[in-house]
This record gives C-alpha cells, structure tokens and sequence, in this order.
C-alpha cells in the first residue's frame, strides 16, 4: 500500500512517456490481450450518456495481471460543433493498488491518451502500410493529429507529409506547430490523392474520407469516430478493405464505421502480433482504432516507473 496519494500532471507525463518505450510495451500487451487464453482484463469501454453536454463518460479499467498493474481511465468525450475550440476528449487514469484497493496515483490522461493511440497507428502501419510508403496524409489538426505526425515521423521517413483539415487555418497552425514539412491541402480529396498512409483524426460523425479517392493498397488508421452511430470512413472503403481492430469486442460495441457498413474484421492487431492471423500488406488495410483500457495501463505503468526513479 503506498503511503500517500500522488498526483502526476500533463508535464510531468510528458516528460516521463517516449514512444520508442512505450511502444514495444504496447506490442507486447496487444498481443496478450488477443490470446484465447488472456490473463489481463478489460470490459469494453462502459459509457454513461451526458446528453445535456452531446458527450460521454467512458470508464475504462483494465488489470495486467502478469505486472499486478490495476488502473482506469475516464475520459469524458464529446461530439463538438466543428467550429468549437473546447476540446474533443478529457481524461484522468487513476492507479489503484490491486491487494488494498487504495488509490496510488491520479495522472493527468490527456497526454496519455494522445500517445499511446498514436503510438497504436503506429504499430498498425508498421505491420500493414505498404513496403515503400513515401506519402503520409493526416485528416484533422487537433490533439491526436499532433501526435501521430510525431510518432510516424519518428518512427518512419516519408518523402512528403500532407494536412487537411475542416479550417484551413488550423492547418496551417499545424503546419507551422510540425517539426518538418508539412504540405497544406485544400480538400479531403487532394490530401489523399496518391497517399500510402492516411490517418483519420477528425471529430466527423459523417464520413469524410471516400473509398473513391483511397490508392489500393494504401494503410488507414482510423483514430475517430468512437459512437456505433458516428463515422469517419464511408462504405466503399469499408467494403474494399481488409478491415483491423485493437478489440474485436469493442468494435462490434462502438464501431460506428463497422457496424453501419457491415464490414467483417479480419483480425486484431494483436492477432497479427502473435502471428495468429496475416497482416495483409498488400491490399488496401483500414485499422479502426477505439481505444483501450489495457494501452492506458501500459501508458500509466511506464508513467509511473519514471515517475518513482524520479522521486
Ligand atoms: N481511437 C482512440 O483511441 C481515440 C480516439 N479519439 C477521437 O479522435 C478524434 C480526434 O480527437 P482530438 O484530436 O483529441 O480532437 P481535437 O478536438 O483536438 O481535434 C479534432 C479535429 O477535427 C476537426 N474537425 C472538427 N469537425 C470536423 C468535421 N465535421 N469534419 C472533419 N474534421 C472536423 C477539427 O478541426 C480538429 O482538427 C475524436 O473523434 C476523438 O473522440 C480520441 C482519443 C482516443
Ligand atoms: O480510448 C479513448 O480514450 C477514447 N476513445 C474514443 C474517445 C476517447
């Protein structure tokens, strides 16, 4: 049991989670977690309507048994007019001492969040995007736009990196807020034209992204879109390509892109992982990603490893 509460903030859970840890780690629990037999433990995501606000509180625990690791997440999240500068998701994980039931720690979520669902697309390209990818395309501009454009340009060489989204102004912050070059497209349409890889990160609950204009062959990890009734990615997409999820559980829960165009998954990243099922790299992929209490852990964990190396 620890002796007091800590409280860990955003600066601090910046400071303490790379992705080139965070990553390998999460490669490991996908692949546990999509075993028959897993040990570690995590409901679909539980969701109380906040009708008043358009939003959600999702509660998401999840318990590493192999580690004895026990903590949840709530993250409120919210379906915003587009134009609205407040924030699409809000989140806290709170570490909770699995013999004692205590709380350990209370961190700040949002960088988490942000982190480890990029770090996620990230395995997903790298098991999927075509062999020579030379051009990267992120649909929307806000937090989780960030933070893929960090981890897949970190992680991959691109020759070009193109933004679109629904301001063109906020594109342009990106652009100027990127690390590299960063090219500023008018329409969804030209942003993808050709695109090896296309990560989705808008708050759309229509499509925006049209099979139509999608290269065969071409890698999209869809990060938005978390409501049965919401999407990102229209039917054509959905039914040209071989369709990859974090859980197929949650999925068939909240996959609003799955769900509406009756999609079949072929396989959670973690099957690929374990080599239980192929990762089909030469077809046009889409990994549709909701988010999970297990990669929140994971997070947390390597949060609070540095955190305590630091105290
Ligand atoms: N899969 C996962 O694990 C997670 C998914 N999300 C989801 O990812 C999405 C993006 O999250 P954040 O970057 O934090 O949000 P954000 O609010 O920081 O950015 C949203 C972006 O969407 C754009 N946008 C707004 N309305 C639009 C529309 N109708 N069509 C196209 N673009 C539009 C905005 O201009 C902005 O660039 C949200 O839907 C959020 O719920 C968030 C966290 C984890
Ligand atoms: O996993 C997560 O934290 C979320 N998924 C969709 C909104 C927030």
């Amino acid at each position: 049991m620890a002796e007091q509460l800590v409280v860990i903030g955003k600066n601090e859970v910046e400071e303490f989670l790379h992705y080139k840890d965070l990553i390998p780690r999460l490669e490991v629990a996908l692949g546990e977690f999509s075993k028959p037999d897993r040990e570690d433990i995590q409901p679909v995501r539980c969701t109380v309507p906040l009708q008043r606000y358009n939003g959600f509180l999702g509660l998401m625990p999840a318990y590493l048994a192999h580690e004895d690791f026990l903590c949840t997440k709530m993250v409120c999240f919210y379906k915003r007019e587009s134009g609205s500068n407040l924030p699409s998701t809000r989140a806290t994980v709170l570490l909770i001492d699995p013999e004692y039931g205590n709380v350990n720690a209370v961190m700040d979520g949002d960088v988490i969040t942000a982190k480890r669902t990029a770090a996620v697309s990230a395995i997903s390209a790298k098991l999927l995007m075509p062999a020579k990818s030379e051009v990267f395309t992120i649909l929307g501009s806000g937090h989780q736009a960030l933070s893929h454009y960090n981890v897949f340009t970190e992680t991959f060489s691109f020759k070009q990196v193109r933004v679109w989204s629904w301001r063109r102004e906020s594109s342009e912050r990106f652009a100027q807020a990127a690390l590299g070059p960063v090219t500023v497209c008018e329409s969804v349409e030209e942003a993808v034209n050709g695109a090896d890889v296309i990560v989705t990160a808008t708050r759309a609950t229509e499509p925006v992204l049209f099979g139509q204009w999608v290269k065969p062959g071409a890698h999209v990890a869809a990060v938005g879109a978390c409501r049965p009734d919401w999407r990102e990615l229209d039917d054509v997409l959905m039914s040209k390509a071989e369709v990859y999820v974090d859980s197929r559980e949650g999925a068939a829960a909240e996959s609003g892109e799955v769900i509406l165009s009756g999609a079949k998954v072929f396989a959670e990243l973690g099957e690929v992982l374990n080599g239980t099922r192929p990762a089909q790299r030469e077809k046009t992929t889409v990994f549709k990603s909701l988010g999970m209490g297990i990669q929140d852990a994971v997070a947390a964990k390597l949060v609070f490893e540095q955190w305590k190396r630091h105290h």
